[in-house]
């Protein structure tokens, strides 16, 4: 399988399926998600093989079972100037569109912020690296902050690194990516900064059959003003055109079915692609192999040898200049309805039919559906406070200038969530998450119910917490999965000791 089929590559990164790219109607997948009717329905979407088989094997849902498929003028809504060129018809029949040469513009929106900086340009230069762009690509970036291309290049070359391992000709490459990057500064609700940007793509684009994907690494309230903008003016006239959302999608059910209305006035529901990056780290890919592959963990998998599950996030760094975005979401928007609640639900969910994603998408969907209504009572929220780390002096959540003074937006929050299945029945499952802590981590922990009756509970003393077994996957940093077992301290006598059955990803030679 060439680096092109998977993402997995590209592990701390946003993930892009590369298919993404390809000239082919989305279907279903496990990179993005689409939210349906109420916040808690998660999808996951990617492209498909061929467009007739999409079209006709793939409806996409809501968790109530309406289809949630492009929309049509039946909707009553605007007619959708976004609405991809179906192949075989439009500008190009089928037969011509594969004599004519094609580009992809990758618009992001947003690209002076925090996610393009640390992960979209990345993610795009890694793409290129392993030669997953298509031929002919260039990248825009867009945001209000005024730069030139040198600039855009300039703060891009600074965030671009030779991730994996021995890589050649990585400056090289760098300098080839960077080259066809350029910068076009506009507001984000000016149809006519958007018209400049679609004169500026159509010079690029030399006429030939052009793509156009716009990455809206912004914050959500703007969304649709983009999504307007672009969709009237810098919409491709000929190939398709399509648009990645960052989450969170709303606030909640109702802002994320009214952004889901409002988007389709502008997109039909193939041409969104509502991502979460979290789906696409290498550990979180693995969850699934780890259970459905290995015969000893999947009779464990229950509320019968399973005492709780912990999913943990932290941060060692507070918002930071993000407090614009941050503030109007908080952590419970910003981490634990998305990343934290697509992870509980892989984790939870039952073996699905195979592994196409529409049957994984419905196994999650009914985990969700399971779940008992959070209560106030089983959560605790905080904010940071200023603090010194290795003698530095940290500010508070509230003394970052972008942070409207006198917020109560929480910064911390952990959770008691329960699944009420048969499956999961009583087993807590717990989220932390939050910003400005001690350490950075991300961590899976599956902590196992006692040993009945344990022979060996002497040498544990009373602390029988100490004998449990503990399947941990630390998500990030340094990958790993290990498993916390006891067993005798070799030599004389019978002393216990805890150990890890350890895989350390940096020691495993795949990665290389
Ligand atoms: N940061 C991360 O690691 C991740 C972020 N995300 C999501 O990506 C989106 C963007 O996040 P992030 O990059 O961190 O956010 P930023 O706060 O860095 O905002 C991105 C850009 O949007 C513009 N912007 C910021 N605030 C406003 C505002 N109030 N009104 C109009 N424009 C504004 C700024 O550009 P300018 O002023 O130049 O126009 C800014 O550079 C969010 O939806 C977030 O949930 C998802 C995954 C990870
Ligand atoms: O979605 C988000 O994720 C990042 C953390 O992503 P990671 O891949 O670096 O763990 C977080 O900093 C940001 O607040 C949030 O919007």
């Amino acid at each position: 399988m060439g680096p092109c089929s998977s993402a997995s590559s590209l592990s701390s990164s946003t993930s892009f399926t590369p298919s993404l790219f390809k000239n082919e109607t989305p279907r279903l997948s496990k990179f993005f998600i689409l939210p349906g009717k109420s916040h808690s329905s998660l999808w996951v979407s990617q492209v498909g093989s061929t467009t007739t088989l999409a079209r006709k094997h793939f409806q996409l849902k809501s968790s109530n079972g309406h289809p949630l498929d492009a929309v049509s003028s039946h909707d009553g809504l605007v007619e959708n100037p976004l609405a991809s060129k179906p192949q075989g018809e439009g500008l190009f029949s089928f037969s011509e569109q594969e004599n004519v040469e094609s580009s992809v513009s990758i618009t992001v929106v947003g690209a002076s912020g925090d996610l393009a900086k640390k992960k979209i340009f990345p993610a795009l230069f890694a793409l290129y690296y392993e030669d997953c762009l298509p031929k002919n690509f260039i990248v825009f970036g867009y945001a209000r902050t005024k730069m030139n291309d040198e600039e855009l290049r300039n703060m891009i070359s600074k965030t671009l690194t030779c991730r994996i391992d021995r890589r050649e000709n990585c400056e090289d490459k760098m300098e080839q990516f960077l080259q066809r990057c350029f910068y076009h500064s506009g507001q984000y609700d000016s149809e006519e900064h958007f018209a400049e940007l679609d004169k500026k793509m159509k010079m690029k684009e030399d006429g030939k059959l052009a793509h156009r994907l716009f990455y809206l690494s912004i914050p959500p309230n703007i969304f649709v003003n983009v999504v307007k903008c672009a969709s009237l003016r810098a919409s491709s006239a000929n190939g398709w055109t399509r648009v990645i959302v960052e989450k969170p999608f709303g606030r909640d059910s109702e802002s994320s079915g009214e952004l889901t209305r409002c988007l389709k006035q502008y997109l039909a529901e193939d041409q969104i692609f509502r991502i979460d990056h979290y789906l696409g780290k290498e550990l979180v890919e693995n969850l699934s192999v780890l259970r459905f592959s290995n015969l000893v963990f999947e009779p464990l998998w229950s509320r019968s040898y399973i005492r709780n599950v912990q999913l943990i996030f932290s941060e060692d760094f507070g918002t930071e200049g993000r407090g614009g975005y941050f503030d109007n979401y908080g952590i419970i928007r910003d981490i634990m309805q998305n990343h934290l609640l697509q992870i509980l639900a892989l984790f939870a969910m039952e073996t699905p039919v195979s592994l196409d994603a529409e049957d994984i998408r419905n196994e999650k969907v009914k985990v969700l559906r399971s779940m008992r209504p959070l209560l106030l009572e089983d959560v605790v929220v905080g904010q940071y406070k200023g603090h010194s780390k290795g003698g530095k002096l940290l500010p508070a959540y509230t003394d970052d200038p972008t942070v409207p003074k006198g917020s109560v937006t929480p910064t911390f929050a952990a959770a008691a969530l329960f699944i009420d299945n048969a499956r999961w029945d009583g087993v807590p499952f717990l989220m932390k998450a939050g910003k400005a802590l001690y350490t950075r981590r991300a961590e899976i922990r599956v902590q196992f119910r006692h040993v009945p009756g344990n022979l060996y509970r002497r040498n544990f003393g009373t602390d029988l917490d100490k004998a449990t077994n503990e399947l941990v996957l630390r998500v990030q940093p340094d990958e790993a999965i290990y498993l916390k077992i006891n067993n005798k301290i070799p030599g004389l006598g019978m002393r216990l000791d805890r150990s890890d059955l350890n895989l350390l990803y940096r020691a495993s030679s795949i990665i290389n």
